[in-house]
């Protein structure tokens, strides 16, 4: 599980690494990007999980959020959003198989042998992660669309792990949208019973958000979401998460963003109010 360094930029006195190993969970390589801040640390650890269609290079290059993370010490590591390769099964829609791994590990056949990402990203990435780099042992999670809903749905199903969680056009309830219904058939079965886990919304109106003391586990989930996205009304759906959570009384700062699209446009207009969210919560 040793990672291997294949490009190295410098960026806002930082380190921007491109890595790839070899992956027990998935049993495939995966790539990743990692930006470490100037200084010996340790630093707290921010995890990005991208949307459909992307590798760890789409938020790399087009969330301009180095600064932001650079001047609150915080790394942030964006892996790929799913196992790939020749001998990985794939479909030629963008929104299933290679580039659409849904952050769940699917039990359905051709699936089941490599897509395998919420083992990948909750277990050996964060292991990977504090072996390899100087971290605080701290860790928070964001991420766009279907990665809002992977970072969504891992926090809640692991709370342990993550100290806060924030979302850009999560995909809110994926039971309840095509995007969802589609991938989840595919990688879970028919049984809609198995698929509630993987549903924020589900989670938090389930309880997951509480801890057993009756507190919220997460003081606050930040959600930004822009009113000019075309998935909005179809796929993405936050009028479900913020219901689910005001019944739930988990608090959710879900802001409309006015005039925003779903392109990495609008991440970079807000990704620095998500990192000193994270930064705020990491440090404490
Ligand atoms: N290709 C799809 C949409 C895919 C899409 O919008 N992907 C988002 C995440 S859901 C993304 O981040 N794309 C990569 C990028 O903008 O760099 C379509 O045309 O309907």
């Amino acid at each position: 599980m040793t990672l291997q360094t294949t490009k190295t930029h410098a960026v806002h006195g930082g380190t921007l690494r491109y890595l790839k190993h070899d992956s027990t969970a998935t049993g495939t390589p995966m790539t990743l990007s990692v930006f470490t801040p100037a200084g010996e640390g340790p630093f707290p650890v921010l995890i990005w999980l991208s949307g459909l269609t992307c590798t760890e290079d789409n938020f790399t290059t087009k969330a301009g959020a180095y600064q932001a993370a650079a001047e609150h010490g915080v790394i942030i590591v964006a892996p790929d959003t799913s196992p790939r390769g020749d001998g990985v099964a794939d479909d030629p829609a963008y929104d299933l198989g290679q580039g659409a791994g849904f952050y769940l590990d699917a039990t359905q056949a051709p699936w089941a042998p490599h897509f395998r990402m919420e083992t990948y990203v909750t277990g050996e990435l964060i292991a990977l992660i504090d072996a390899e780099f100087a971290t605080t042992g701290v860790r928070s999670i964001s991420g766009h669309s279907m990665g809002g809903h992977g970072a969504l749905t891992l926090a809640l199903n692991h709370p342990d792990l993550f100290r806060s969680v924030s979302a850009f056009a999560p995909i809110c309830s994926p039971t309840r949208c095509a995007w969802g219904e589609k991938a989840f058939t595919a990688y879970l079965g028919d049984d809609r019973a198995a698929w509630d886990r993987h549903d924020a919304a589900k989670r938090i109106a389930a309880g997951a958000a509480k801890d057993p003391d009756g507190g919220g586990v997460f003081d606050d989930i930040l959600i930004d979401q822009g009113d000019a996205d075309s998935f909005l009304t179809d796929q993405l759906k936050p009028e479900l998460l913020k219901a689910a959570a005001d019944a739930a009384g988990q608090k959710i700062t879900l802001r409309m963003q006015p005039g925003y699209d779903h392109s990495y446009f609008f991440m970079a207009s807000f990704i620095a109010d998500h990192i000193a969210f994270h930064a705020e919560r990491l440090k404490t």
